[in-house]
């Protein structure tokens, strides 16, 4: 990566606010995350990686108060840390939980935050059927990226997040194409009301994402989440 452009960049999507200091972590982060010696991530060359995880992690929460104004956050499917960790190194004064089910990428996570002196963040190896059952509506925003289909994370994040707490996921365009009607069908199920949807752009080719936030109504009934495996077998958007 040509760090001065590359720190650049990063100082003006966060409109000069941030300090050096976080921006040279998020560049020992990448730089990290693309040479481990475990695959974690799609994106090879920097550039991309920077683009499609660091930027995508920062622009989509960057002016959301349902975000800003939340202390205790939690990532499921974290993988390599996306988009926790990059959350972590911005937002030291709030908590973060990453969790993710396979422990080569929760001992990559373990020797990241070392590396980063990050002292905000909490790793759990587990599945986030199991997770549920310790720290139920324990968090104030929940969050995962590529993680499943929309209905399946629903079911994963809601009963982690307290009553009046927010649920986000990170979508392409074709969220509302395809995996919107499903959303659809789990929202009374689950007590949970959309919220608000953020679209913006990220990279050189101002692809389009989208940030989907949902409030949290009323407690989950305690059916949810079902036992492990069950959501993605038998989806919850699908049950009529
Ligand atoms: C496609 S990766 C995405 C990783 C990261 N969020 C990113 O965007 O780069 C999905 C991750 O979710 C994890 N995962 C899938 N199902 C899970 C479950 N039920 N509980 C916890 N983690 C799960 C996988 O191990 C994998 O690391």
């Amino acid at each position: 990566m040509s760090n001065p452009r590359e720190l650049y960049h990063i100082r003006s999507v966060l409109s000069m606010k941030e300090s050096d200091e976080k921006a040279k972590k998020i560049n020992k982060y990448i730089n990290m995350l693309v040479n481990y010696p475990v695959n974690l991530t799609a994106y090879q060359n920097q550039k991309d990686a920077y683009e499609n995880l660091i930027l995508d992690s920062i622009i989509s929460i960057e002016a959301e108060d349902s975000f800003l104004n939340s202390k205790r956050i939690v990532d499921m499917g974290t993988g390599g840390g996306i988009p926790g960790l990059v959350w972590a190194i911005y937002f030291p004064e709030k908590e973060f939980y990453l969790v993710d089910s396979i422990s080569k990428k929760i001992q990559a996570l373990k020797i990241f935050i070392k590396e980063l002196k990050l002292t905000n963040v909490y790793l759990f190896c587990e599945r986030a059927e199991d997770f549920a059952k310790t720290h139920r509506e324990y968090f104030d925003f929940a969050t995962c990226k590529a993680l499943a289909r929309s209905d399946i994370a629903l079911e994963y994040l809601t009963p982690l997040v307290k009553v009046n707490g927010f649920i986000s996921l990170f979508k392409g365009p074709s969220y509302f194409k395809n995996e919107k009607k499903y959303t659809q069908n789990v929202l009374k199920k689950l007590n949970i009301a959309e919220f608000k949807e953020i679209e913006y752009e990220i990279g050189e080719d101002k692809k389009k994402r989208y940030f989907i936030l949902f409030k949290k109504i009323g407690t989950t009934p305690q059916n949810f989440p079902r036992q492990v495996g069950i959501p993605k077998k038998f989806p919850l958007g699908e049950i009529k």
